[in-house]
C-alpha cells in the first residue's frame, strides 16, 4: 500500500545505509540516502521524499536541530529518528521537536519497517486535517508565501546551519529582526542567547561600551564593570540593528573584532575569543553612506558576506491577506473580540502602499480589531482608518513605529544622563545634541536634492550661506549630481 513512496534516509554509517536501503527497497519503497544533515535538508527543501528516517548525529550537525525547520517546511512529513544515544533525554528531545517515532539503536529491522509503513498510513489520514490547526500548533516565524518571500526563505534555509555573517536589508518594518531571530532560533546556535542592539537607539558615545563592555573607571560614569553585548551573546547570535548609524570609532573597533575574532572591553587589556554569529540590519543605503564617508567600506564587506533583501510590503501585496488574518488571530489571542475581514476590506488593504510595511499593517489591523464594532470588518472601516492615517504618515515627527523625533531624542538623553550616575556629563551638551540632529538633517536633504545646495537650502528653509557654513562645520562631503539615498 505504501509502495512507490520515497524514504529520505540519513545516516553517516554507510553500512547502515546499505542495510536499511535494501530492507526498505524490498517492501517497494524508493530510498534517497545521504550521510549528511545538510544534504537531508536540501532534499526536504527541494520537496523530495514522503518520510524521513534519520540518525541523530551526523558529521555536519545534529538532525534533531534540523527537525523544527523540517516540520515548518514540510508539516505533513513524518520523521523517524534513530539514535544510538539511548538516553531518555534524546527521546524527549526527539519528541519535543516533532519526531513521529524515536527508535533507539540497535533496533529490529521489522520495527523500523512497520514504523515507516504506519507513518505513511497516518500521513494519508492527517493530510485531510485543516491546515489552520497545524498552524496553531506551531506558529510560523514569518508569514508570507509570495514569490518575493520564497526567495528570502531559500537564502535563509541555506544559512540556517552556518555561522556566516548575514546582512539584512529592507525598509523599516519589513521584518528584519524577525529574520534575524528565525536564523537564530532554527540554526545551530538556537540554544545560545539572541542579543539585539539598535545603533539608532543608543547615544553614540555609549555604543562602544554597550557593544564591547567596559572596565570599572574606563570613562567618567563607569562606576563598575559593564558587560557588553558581545559578551552577552557568546555562544549565540548578535543582532546589530541600524548598522548605518554606527559611529566611526565603533565601526573601526567592530572591524578589528571581526578581523581578529577577539574582543576587548573598553579600558580592558586582555582579549576574549568571540563566539558570536553576527546578523546586521539596515534600512539605509550603505553604499551611499560609504560615498559620504560615513560608513567604512572594509566593514561593509565584512558584514555583507551574505545579503538578504527583504521586500517592502507593497512588493508582496499577495501576502497582505495572510498577514492581516494572522494579526487578527493574535489580537484575538490577546483577548480582543474575534474579527474576520470582508473581501472589500482585504482589497482595500491590498491597495494601500504601506510605507511603514508590516509593522504599519499590524498596528492598523490591531486597531481594527479593537475598534471596529462588526465581526465582519467592512471595507469602509478600512477606508476610514486609512484616511485617518494619511496626515499622520506625512508628519515628519513620527516614524513607522509611531515614535516621534522628540521622543527619540528624549530617550537618548535620558539614557545618556543616567549612564553618568551621580555625575554630570562633560559641558557642551547643547551643541553636541544639536550637531547630532543637524548632521543627518543636512546630509539627507543634500542627498535628496542630489547635492543641489540651492534646492537643499530651499527645502530646509534656511539661507544658502547658512547651509554652506553648516556643511563646512559639520564636515559633510559634497557630491553633486548623484542621488545618494
Ligand atoms: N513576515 C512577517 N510575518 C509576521 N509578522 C511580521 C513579518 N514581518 C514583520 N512582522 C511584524 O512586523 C513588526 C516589525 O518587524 P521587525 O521589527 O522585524 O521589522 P524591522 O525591519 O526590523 O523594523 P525596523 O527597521 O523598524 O527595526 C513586528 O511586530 C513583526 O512581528
Amino acid at each position: 500500500m505504501s509502495s512507490g513512496a520515497t524514504v529520505l534516509l540519513a545516516d553517516d554509517d554507510r553500512s547502515i545505509r546499505t542495510v536499511l536501503s535494501q530492507a526498505l527497497g524490498r517492501i517497494g519503497l524508493r530510498v534517497r540516502a545521504t550521510g549528511s544533515a545538510s544534504q537531508l535538508w536540501r532534499m526536504v527543501e527541494a520537496g523530495e521524499g514522503d518520510v524521513i528516517v534519520t540518525d541523530v548525529h551526523m558529521p555536519d550537525g545534529d538532525a534533531l536541530d534540523l527537525l523544527p525547520a523540517i516540520r515548518k517546511r514540510r508539516p505533513e512529513m513524518p520523521i523517524i529518528v534513530m539514535s544510538a544515544q539511548n538516553t531518555v533525554l534524546t527521546a524527549i528531545r526527539a519528541t519535543e521537536v516533532g519526531a513521529y517515532e524515536y527508535l533507539p539503536k540497535p533496533f529490529e529491522l521489522k520495527d523500523l519497517i512497520s514504523s515507516v509503513e504506519k507513518s505513511l498510513e497516518d500521513q494519508k489520514t492527517r493530510a485531510t486535517a485543516p491546515p489552520a490547526e497545524r498552524r496553531e500548533e506551531q506558529p510560523l516565524p514569518l508569514i508570507g508565501r509570495s514569490q518575493a518571500m520564497q526567495e528570502v526563505y531559500r537564502i535563509m534555509a541555506r544559512l540556517m546551519h552556518t555561522d556566516l555573517t548575514v546582512m539584512v536589508w529592507g525598509e523599516s518594518g519589513t521584518g528584519k529582526e524577525l529574520v534575524a531571530r528565525a536564523l537564530h532560533n532554527f540554526g545551530k546556535r538556537a540554544k545560545g542567547p539572541f542579543v539585539a542592539i539598535n545603533m539608532a537607539a543608543i547615544p553614540r558615545e555609549l555604543i562602544e561600551s554597550d557593544l564591547f563592555g567596559h572596565e570599572k573607571g574606563a570613562f567618567t560614569g563607569a562606576v563598575e564593570r559593564g558587560i557588553g553585548k558581545f559578551e552577552q551573546a557568546q555562544g549565540g547570535t548578535l543582532f546589530l540593528d541600524e548598522i548605518g548609524d554606527m559611529p566611526p570609532e565603533a565601526q573601526t573597533r567592530l572591524l578589528r573584532v571581526l578581523q581578529e575574532g577577539e574582543f576587548t572591553t573598553v579600558g580592558g587589556r586582555s582579549s576574549r575569543r568571540m563566539d558570536v554569529r553576527i546578523v546586521a540590519a539596515t534600512h539605509q543605503n550603505l553604499r551611499a553612506l560609504i560615498a559620504e564617508g560615513r560608513f567604512r567600506e572594509d566593514l561593509y564587506y565584512r558584514l555583507n558576506v551574505v545579503p538578504i533583501r527583504l521586500p517592502a510590503l507593497r512588493e508582496r501585496r499577495d501576502d497582505i491577506p495572510d498577514l492581516a488574518r494572522d494579526f487578527l488571530r493574535r489580537a484575538e489571542a490577546e483577548g480582543l473580540p474575534r474579527k474576520t475581514l470582508s473581501t472589500e476590506a482585504i482589497e482595500m488593504l491590498k491597495r494601500h502602499d504601506w510605507p511603514g510595511n508590516v509593522r504599519e499593517l499590524e498596528n492598523m489591523v490591531k486597531r481594527l480589531a479593537a475598534l471596529c464594532p462588526d465581526e465582519l470588518v467592512p471595507g469602509e472601516a478600512v477606508e476610514e482608518e486609512l484616511a485617518a492615517r494619511e496626515p499622520e504618515a506625512r508628519r515628519i515627527e513620527a516614524d513607522a513605529t509611531g515614535r516621534t523625533l522628540g521622543a527619540a531624542v528624549e530617550h537618548h538623553l535620558t539614557r545618556y544622563l543616567a549612564m553618568h550616575g551621580d555625575e554630570l556629563p562633560p559641558p557642551g551638551l547643547y551643541d553636541r545634541v544639536l550637531r547630532e540632529v543637524e548632521l543627518p538633517l543636512i546630509a539627507l536633504t543634500l542627498a535628496a536634492t542630489r547635492g543641489n545646495q540651492v534646492k537643499a537650502a530651499e527645502l530646509l528653509g534656511i539661507n544658502r550661506n547658512t547651509l554652506r557654513k553648516k556643511i563646512r562645520e559639520l564636515d559633510i562631503p559634497v557630491t553633486r549630481g548623484k542621488r545618494l539615498m
